[in-house]
């Protein structure tokens, strides 16, 4: 997936939030969005996930299924959780089935029958995961997904996570706790003074320093960044040793996934004969 040359302001008379910005994410790539607060990570996640159209630029090779969940579900709608999901699930065209396999991995089947309004707002969240979820994404954007959730869902996220890159999908995430910081092979791009640019492992970004979160000013050929993917990066002091293992296929997915949670780099080195 290619965003080349974009550039995007609200309105005509908003400042741009971002100015020919790039950036290149391929399949497996699991990116977080990092910035000062106001830059506009939330936006660009919209963007990528078409909710919202670029002012110029443009964005190539999309994934069809997109799922997306915002940092705030919009819980003041007349529905229950399940007919909610179900709606989604007819709209999405996805067995409703997965409904209840989600809400269960998520921890909120309890929930099921409760109306969208009496949910706490970490139990709303899930169902804005639930219905990102259900139909399996190519491309999967979390805004803020650990904010206001249960330690064990907490955990179980970074393996979803794992699970969709492990198949081809690409999550973008934007991630003010820092749940994934630890999550292995992450790329992390930054939003700043209106261009995007990708950090290098271990690199920080400084929260507090930006300058101009969004000026007046148009596009003017602000910096932008290409880099390709390397699944195995994690640092560490002690060196890494690389590990063949020879997996059943209808192994792959659970051992990878249980690596990856426990902080291990996995990379699928052959695809299965068809
Ligand atoms: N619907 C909108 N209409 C006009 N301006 C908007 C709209 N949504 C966001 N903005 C403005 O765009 C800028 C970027 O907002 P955005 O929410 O994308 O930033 P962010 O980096 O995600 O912020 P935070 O770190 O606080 O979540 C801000 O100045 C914000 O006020």
């Amino acid at each position: 997936m290619r965003v080349t040359n974009l550039s995007f302001r609200y309105g005509r008379r908003e400042p741009w939030i971002l100015t020919e910005a790039g950036l290149t994410l391929s399949p497996g790539d699991v990116t977080e969005i990092v910035g000062p607060n106001g830059t506009g990570k939330s936006t660009l996640l919209r963007l990528l996930a078409g909710l919202l159209r670029p002012s110029t630029g443009m964005i190539a090779e999309r994934p069809d299924v997109i799922g997306y969940a915002p940092e705030r579900f919009p819980a003041a709608q007349p529905f229950t959780v399940t007919a909610y999901l179900r709606h989604m699930a007819a709209v999405q065209g996805t067995d409703p089935r997965r409904i209840g396999e989600w809400c269960e991995r998520l921890g909120m089947a309890h929930l099921l029958r409760h109306p969208l309004p009496d949910l706490s707002k970490g139990s709303a969240h899930k169902v804005g995961l639930v219905q990102a979820l259900m139909r399996e994404p190519g491309l999967l954007i979390l805004d803020e997904p650990f904010a206001g959730l249960d330690a064990a869902t907490r955990a179980e996220l970074p393996r979803i996570i794992g699970e969709i890159s492990t198949r081809g999908g690409i999550v973008v995430v934007s991630d003010h706790q820092g749940d994934l910081r630890s999550f292995p092979g992450l790329r992390r791009h930054e939003v700043r003074n209106r261009a995007i640019s990708e950090l290098s492992t271990g690199e920080a970004h400084s929260p507090h320093t930006a300058t101009d979160p969004v000026t007046a000013a148009g596009p003017v050929g602000a910096a932008s960044s290409d880099t390709t993917a390397s699944p195995v990066t994690a640092g560490s002091p002690e060196g890494v040793v690389v590990l063949e293992v020879a997996v059943p296929v209808s192994k792959v997915e659970d051992l990878a996934g249980r690596l990856r949670a426990e902080g291990h780099a996995v990379r699928i080195a052959q695809e299965p004969a068809k």
